[in-house]
C-alpha cells in the first residue's frame, strides 16, 4: 500500500496538494536597488501583454508595430553609427622595400582611396603625365605656395623642391576618401611632427636586408654608389621602426599579403571607437 502510494507520487505530473503561489518578487527584494528598474519594465509589460499579438501567429511588420507602440518610440533605420573619419595613411619605409609597389596594388583593390600627387619644381621627364605622376610647377610658383602656406609638407630634393599640397587632400577628404602619402622616412618624421597622431603611420620592411638589396639590384634603376648609400641609410632607417604606428612585412613574391595587411589596417581604423581626426 504505500509502496503504491509513493509510486503514484512519483509519477503524477501535478503536485498532490496545491504549492503556495510562486514568490515572484522575493528575489528581487534582495536585489541591489538599480536593478529594481528590470522590475518596473517587467511589470509594465505584463501589464499591456493582453494587447501584445501572439509571437508566433502575427507577422513581423504587426510586432514591429506592437513593440514601438509598446515601448512608445519608432525604430529608426539610421546607421547605429556615425561614419568612419577619413584616415590619412602615411605609407613610408626604406628604398625599395616595396612602397610603389604596395600602394599601385591597394588602389587597384580598394576604392575610396586617393593617392596624393606631389608637386614638384622639377622639370617633367618622357613619359611623364602633369596632375598623374605629378603636379609639376616652376620654382617661383612652389615658392609662391610655400608662402601662402598651402603645403602640408615640403623638401628639396636632390636640388628640386616637392611638397604635399593641401588643397588635394582637403577635397578628397571633403568626399570621404581616405587619403595615402607616400613619403621616405625623413619625410614621414616631418608628418608625424604636424600630423601627430591623426595620421596613420605604415613602415613598410622587407623580410630581410639580403631581400631588400636583391630587390633594389634587381630594380637595376640605381648605379653602384646609389645603391651603397640607399642600403648604408636603408640600416639607419629601419631602426626608426618604433616612431611608426604600424609596420608591414613586404616579403619577395608575397606583395598581396603585405596589401591585404594594409587593407586590414585600414578596416580595424575605421572600426575604432576613438576616432582619429585630422585637420589639414
Ligand atoms: N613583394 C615583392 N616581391 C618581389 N618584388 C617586389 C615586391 N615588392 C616590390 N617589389 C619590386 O621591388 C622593386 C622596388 O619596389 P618599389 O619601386 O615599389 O620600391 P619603393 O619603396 O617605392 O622604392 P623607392 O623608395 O626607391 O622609390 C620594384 O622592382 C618592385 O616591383
Amino acid at each position: 500500500m504505500f509502496r503504491r502510494f509513493s509510486t503514484a507520487l512519483f509519477h503524477t505530473k501535478h503536485p498532490p496538494f496545491p504549492l503556495p503561489p510562486k514568490p515572484i518578487f522575493t528575489a528581487l527584494q534582495t536585489l541591489p536597488k538599480g536593478l529594481l528598474f528590470t522590475s518596473t519594465i517587467k511589470m509594465a509589460d505584463t501589464h499591456k501583454s493582453h494587447s501584445f499579438p501572439s509571437l508566433e501567429k502575427a507577422s513581423k511588420p504587426e510586432l514591429l508595430r506592437a513593440l514601438e507602440s509598446s515601448l512608445g518610440t519608432s525604430f529608426s533605420s539610421d546607421s547605429i553609427l556615425p561614419t568612419p573619419n577619413p584616415l590619412i595613411l602615411v605609407i613610408s619605409g626604406p628604398s625599395g622595400v616595396g612602397k610603389d609597389a604596395v600602394i599601385k596594388r591597394l588602389r587597384e583593390v580598394r576604392e575610396n582611396l586617393h593617392f596624393v600627387v606631389t608637386s614638384t619644381s622639377r622639370t617633367m621627364r618622357p613619359g611623364e603625365v602633369d596632375g598623374k605622376d605629378y603636379i609639376f610647377v616652376s620654382k617661383e610658383e612652389f615658392l609662391s605656395m610655400v608662402k601662402k602656406d598651402e603645403l602640408l609638407e615640403y623638401a628639396m630634393v636632390y636640388g628640386d623642391y616637392k611638397g604635399i599640397p593641401k588643397k588635394q587632400i582637403r577635397e578628397f577628404m571633403g568626399k570621404g576618401c581616405d587619403i595615402v602619402l607616400r613619403v621616405d622616412i625623413q619625410g614621414a618624421e616631418t608628418l608625424r611632427r604636424i600630423l601627430g597622431d591623426s595620421g596613420v603611420f605604415i613602415f613598410l620592411v622587407a623580410e630581410s636586408e639580403l631581400a631588400l638589396v636583391e630587390r633594389l639590384i634587381e630594380r637595376k634603376t640605381e648605379s653602384k654608389e646609389e645603391l651603397l648609400v640607399r642600403i648604408a641609410t636603408a640600416r639607419e632607417e629601419v631602426k626608426l621602426v618604433n616612431r611608426f604606428d604600424y609596420v608591414v612585412i613586404n616579403a619577395q613574391g608575397k606583395l598581396e599579403v603585405a596589401v591585404d595587411l594594409v587593407g586590414s589596417i585600414i578596416d580595424a581604423e575605421k572600426a575604432k571607437v576613438r576616432q582619429r581626426t585630422p585637420f589639414i
